[in-house]
């Protein structure tokens, strides 16, 4: 039915083959001939009027959804403070629980709430209210205004939102959201706090080398009522009930609250989305961020040295952002609280990239930022699980995020086609540059930044796999982007060198992008994510060795960094070679290679893989100057030593041997 454009009043009709073709519209002048007889052909001088004002007529260009779907704007307004007859029930349980999250800890009550739009509802606000408590001895101004809440929105309501309200929205010519971040274009690891309570005080990794800086409840509760307050201060809030893990066993509900239209679309497409029926029974959040956004924290405040704060608090399942909008930070405070929550169910949480083949082979892909998690586990021969966060439990591999976050820098449409196909509507485009005019993103500008970034859900790409979960992993590729351009392009590793590798967590970028800087630093690491774990790694890596030995996967250390040369002097191994590379171990080829052994760090070589130029495999053939290399090998060596001393006193697992047999798997010199 319908696409006739002669739909009226939902009823079905067909046109009679005659009146359709030949006869010329009939001309009528008759008042008030209102229903069409199918018969006759139409003659639009004389419509069917279904709208009486320009308002009606608006109002009939929005059909108004099934009543699952989580808010509509434009007649039922839910309100709560009000005693609200019209509000659909589970409209009045969200707000209670909205409600209930947004409550102030000192005033003991929760802000008067509205669903939609506050310009679309504009007269709702005077919908006589009655205190659903009495007022409170201290009440205040901001306890007699309306928060308008938009739970859940879609897309393209976020994208009028954004491009209507926040300055730097724009859609580009492939109808991306530009955005900016603002002055943090970046995490900020050092402004990170973790509440340490007689609980965590014990489990968290704590002290030299943790990211866990501690903060204490007080403080938290001081910087959690400055974000409340800042949020329940504005006109409207963005409210996202998402999950977290495709796993459902061990699923995670999480309550985003935000102020930006750009937050709420990030995490739309970075959280797993709920079915309609799903978030009509969403129920209580397991765990709730607060994000203020812009709003800085207060500096004289105990523990706070900048004015940004990001905090944790494992006891009250609640995150608090105060002083930043780069959207990484919810991602990865969500995966912080990952990496406490799950090893507790013998869960190993991993910032790994995941993808299957098509005979149900699984690769784990870690690494550090930029070293190619992203990039190489979107394969277009392969099933993509997940590009960041995994869980490895007794059944499998599960992804714990609904999306993908790509670095854009020097994107290009032929070497990384999938992503470059993904910049469409509905993704967010953090912080590039485009042309004031065709809106075509210049993906090599890196004036805001180099972090540009895209985040879209992973069903944008073609052969992701949903559910995105697989089978236990059968090779665990560790990524190093190596700018010294001593390590191998590839290499065979046994369980110590995996264990010794993973826990070290090397990458050497190089620093920034300003002129003349040419040596690559070292950035260890440990687990490949130091930034975002809560335990000792030595609690994850034997968790690995275990998973790894139970299921005999195979260790890889891929070099996706330098070759012939450090930076400055030699390249970046071309991407097409490190899929070649990649390719050979997915395939299985590689398993069945001879190998020769490196100097220094033990690493077995592969004497050839399929299309790869078999002198950029021991990286001194394809350097000109052999003192040059042996000189920066050394130095590399000592890197790790120094790294790793810090590990020597802890044992891993209970297997005494295999900490002996890790603590010998480094380099020897
Ligand atoms: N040989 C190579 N292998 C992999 N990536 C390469 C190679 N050469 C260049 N690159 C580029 O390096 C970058 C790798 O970034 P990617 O987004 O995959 O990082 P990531 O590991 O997912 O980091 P994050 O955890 O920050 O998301 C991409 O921009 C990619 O185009
Ligand atoms: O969190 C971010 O900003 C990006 C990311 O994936 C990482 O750094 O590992
Ligand atoms: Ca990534
Ligand atoms: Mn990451």
């Amino acid at each position: 039915m319908a696409g006739n454009g002669n739909e009226n009043g939902g009823g079905d009709f067909s046109f009679s083959a005659a009146a359709a073709r030949d006869a010329l519209p009939r001309i009528t002048t008759e008042k008030g001939a209102k229903t069409p007889t199918p018969s006759v052909c139409q003659d639009d001088t004389a419509p069917p009027v279904n709208f009486q004002t320009i308002d009606e007529l608006h109002s009939l260009q929005k059909k108004r959804s099934a009543p699952t779907t989580p808010l509509r704007d434009g007649g039922v307004a839910g309100v709560i403070g009000t005693s609200g007859p019209t509000t659909p029930v589970s409209a009045e349980t969200m707000l209670q629980s909205v409600s209930a999250s947004l409550a102030s800890l000192t005033r003991e009550t929760g802000p008067k709430l509205i669903r939609g739009d506050p310009t679309s509802l504009a007269k709702v606000a005077h919908v006589p209210h009655t205190p659903t408590s009495p007022p409170a001895a201290d009440v205040s101004d901001s306890g007699l205004k309306f928060t308008h809440v938009l739970h859940n929105l879609s897309p393209a309501e976020l994208y009028e939102q954004a491009i209507k309200y926040e300055k730097g929205s724009f859609v580009t010519s492939t109808g991306a959201l530009a955005t900016l971040s603002g002055a943090k274009t970046g995490r900020s690891p050092k402004d990170k706090r973790v509440v340490k309570d007689e609980t965590t005080a014990a489990e968290l990794w704590w002290g030299k080398g943790s990211p866990n800086i501690e903060m204490d409840e007080q403080t938290f509760l001081v910087n959690r009522e400055r974000a409340v307050d800042y949020l329940n201060s504005l006109d409207k809030v963005f409210v996202n009930d998402q999950y977290l893990n495709w796993d459902p066993e061990n699923r995670l509900k999480v309550r985003i609250v935000s102020a930006r239209a750009y937050h709420s679309l990030f995490m739309h497409n970075m959280c797993i989305r709920p079915t309609p029926e799903e978030l009509e029974n969403f129920g209580t959040p397991d765990f709730t961020i607060y994000n203020a956004g812009k709003f800085p924290c207060n500096r004289f405040t105990h523990y706070m040295t900048s004015s940004t704060s990001v905090d944790i608090n494992l006891g009250r399942r609640e995150m608090v952002i105060l002083g930043t909008q780069y959207a990484g930070e919810m991602k990865k405070g969500l995966f912080g609280v990952m990496h406490y929550l799950m090893p507790k169910r013998k869960i190993l949480s991993l910032h790994s990239g995941c993808n299957m083949g098509k005979n149900g082979d699984v690769a784990l892909f870690f690494g550090l930022s930029g070293t190619g998690k992203t990039t190489l586990s979107t394969d277009h021969n392969r099933y993509l699980i997940g590009d960041d966060e995994h869980c490895w439990s007794e059944t499998g591999v599960s992804n714990i995020e609904g999306g993908c976050y790509a670095k854009c820098i020097d994107l290009a449409r032929e070497k990384e086609p999938d992503i470059w196909n993904a910049i469409k509507f509905g993704t967010v485009l953090e912080n590039v540059v485009f042309d004031e005019h065709t809106r075509e993103v210049d993906y090599s500008d890196k004036s805001v930044t180099e972090n540009t970034r895209a985040a879209y859900p992973i069903e944008y790409i073609p052969n992701s796999k949903i559910p995105c979960v697989g089978p236990h992993p059968k090779n665990v590729i560790l990524l190093a982007c190596d700018a010294f351009g001593v390590l191998p392009p590839i290499s065979k590793l046994n369980l110590a060198q995996t264990m010794y590798h993973f826990i070290s967590g090397y990458t050497a970028l190089v620093a920034g992008t300003e002129e003349g800087v040419k040596e690559p630093r070292a950035t260890f690491s440990a687990c490949f994510g130091a930034a975002f774990i809560m335990l000792h790694p030595t609690k994850y890596a034997a968790m690995l060795a275990e998973k790894m030995q139970a299921q005999g996967a195979t260790g890889w250390l891929v070099n996706t960094g330098w070759s012939g040369g450090s930076y400055g002097s030699g390249s970046r191994i071309k991407l097409a070679y490190t899929r070649k590379i990649i390719d050979a171990i997915h395939s299985g080829s590689l398993l069945n290679a001879t190998y020769r052994k490196t100097d220094i760090f033990g690493l077995e070589i592969p004497n050839e893989v399929e299309g790869v130029p078999s002198d950029i495999l021991e990286p001194i053939n394809a350097w000109a100057d052999k003192d040059a290399y042996q000189d920066t090998l050394l130095k590399l060596a000592r890197l790790f030593r120094n790294n790793f001393e810090t590990f020597t006193n802890h044992k891993i697992g209970d297997d005494g041997n295999l900490t002996e047999e890790i603590l010998a798997a480094g380099p020897n010199f």
